[in-house]
């Protein structure tokens, strides 16, 4: 030990650590996932609907259905309103392009940051610091199943466990995002989650991480969650057959491009996986511009009909508005509060080239 970090153990300065005045953690007990349920419960015609659709997005991912999946939505939803007007005229959409598209809506409630930085919906609703959690798994609840109502297919990043306990009969399809890909605790979530799930390649650009979160997520595991009342348990997943990766770019450096598709597919065969791939047309792939969405879309497209049908999803940020706003003042509607986003215009054209 050197003489300087030896200093470090002197019992005058440990004393003077203790001194320091102590935080605690404070709680406020929330509603349980039973009783959030209940309030808001999901009618059985609908409960089939999500099934149904569900199992679309499924034989997509497993080649039994020759159409493109894409993921399309807000950043993150902070206005229900706009996010239902949004979803009127993507379900409109929705139907046009059936026979070619599966257009799964964005719903994303739930929001990793980098450092810190607004959380979701479901974190603080009112976006005023309060963290109102009680208001914000309502809401979250009570937008998704409205969405559901209008036909739409619901995709939400399942981020906290515990909050995917509030939701997880209402979403179609799920991400696990790129700062939580390598995750154990979420490998375990997914491995006992009803849906399809995108694992995002790592924020470093790394598949194998990815590819790892498969293995692990179709495997069965013990693990430590909630029971619907709220009662800590030991649970038991089945495992997830139906994930998938999910390309996004990593670090800057973008891998939509055919050679990094390419390779990819060669690690998921390598690895015994499923090979679909989804590109993520935004995050380090767009580089935050994202007008870069169209031409990433339209030349992984490009891939798909020159043969590469391990391409089976794309996923594209898009709002009623183009780009992204500051969370002060008076709000643009339907403008991104996180990431930017393709407007309405140019995501309806974009998706009505990929359909034709
Ligand atoms: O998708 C949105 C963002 O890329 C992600 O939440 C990270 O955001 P941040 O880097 O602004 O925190
Ligand atoms: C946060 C997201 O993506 P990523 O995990 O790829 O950064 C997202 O899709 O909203």
């Amino acid at each position: 030990m050197t003489a300087m970090s030896a200093k470090v153990l002197e019992p005058t300065d440990a004393s003077t650590h203790l001194k320091q005045p102590e935080q605690t953690r404070t709680s406020q007990p929330l509603p349980s996932a039973a009783s959030l349920r209940q309030q808001l419960p999901l009618m059985p015609a609908l409960a089939t609907q999500i099934q149904q659709q569900r199992q679309q997005v499924r034989d997509i991912l497993h080649g039994k259905d020759d159409r493109l999946l894409l993921v399309v939505g807000p950043c993150s939803i902070h206005d229900e309103h706009a996010a239902l007007t949004y979803a009127e005229r993507l379900s409109v959409l929705a139907e046009a392009v059936a026979d070619e598209l599966l257009l799964v809506m964005r719903a994303y409630v739930e929001k990793p940051r980098t450092t810190v930085g607004w959380k979701g919906l479901l974190y603080d609703p009112e976006r005023n610091g309060s963290g109102d959690m009680a208001q914000g798994v309502q809401r979250s609840r009570q937008l998704l199943l409205e969405l559901a109502a209008m036909g739409l297919p619901v995709a939400t990043e399942a981020l906290n466990p515990l909050a995917m306990h509030y939701l997880d009969d209402l979403v179609s399809w799920t991400a696990v995002g790129a700062r939580t890909t390598e995750s154990q605790i979420h490998r375990e979530m997914v491995s006992g989650l009803p849906m399809p799930t995108g694992f995002k390649n790592g924020t470093d650009g790394s598949i194998q991480t990815a590819i790892h979160a498969m293995q692990s997520a179709a495997h069965s595991h013990h693990h430590l969650g909630l029971c619907a009342d709220g009662q800590p348990a030991m649970l038991l997943s089945p495992g997830n057959p139906d994930t998938h990766l999910v390309l996004r770019g990593g670090r800057g450096i973008t891998n939509y491009d055919a050679a990094s598709i390419e390779a990819a597919v060669a690690a998921l065969h390598a690895a015994g996986v499923n090979p679909a791939v989804m590109v993520d047309c935004s995050h380090d792939n767009a580089q935050k511009q994202h007008e870069r969405q169209i031409s990433i879309a339209e030349q992984v497209a490009g891939q798909r009909h020159a043969g590469n049908r391990s391409i089976r999803g794309l996923m594209l940020e898009s709002f009623l508005l183009p780009g992204r706003q500051a969370d002060s003042g008076e709000l643009m509607f339907g403008c991104s509060l996180t990431d930017p986003c393709l407007g309405w215009d140019d995501t309806a054209s974009l998706i009505r080239r990929l359909a034709g």
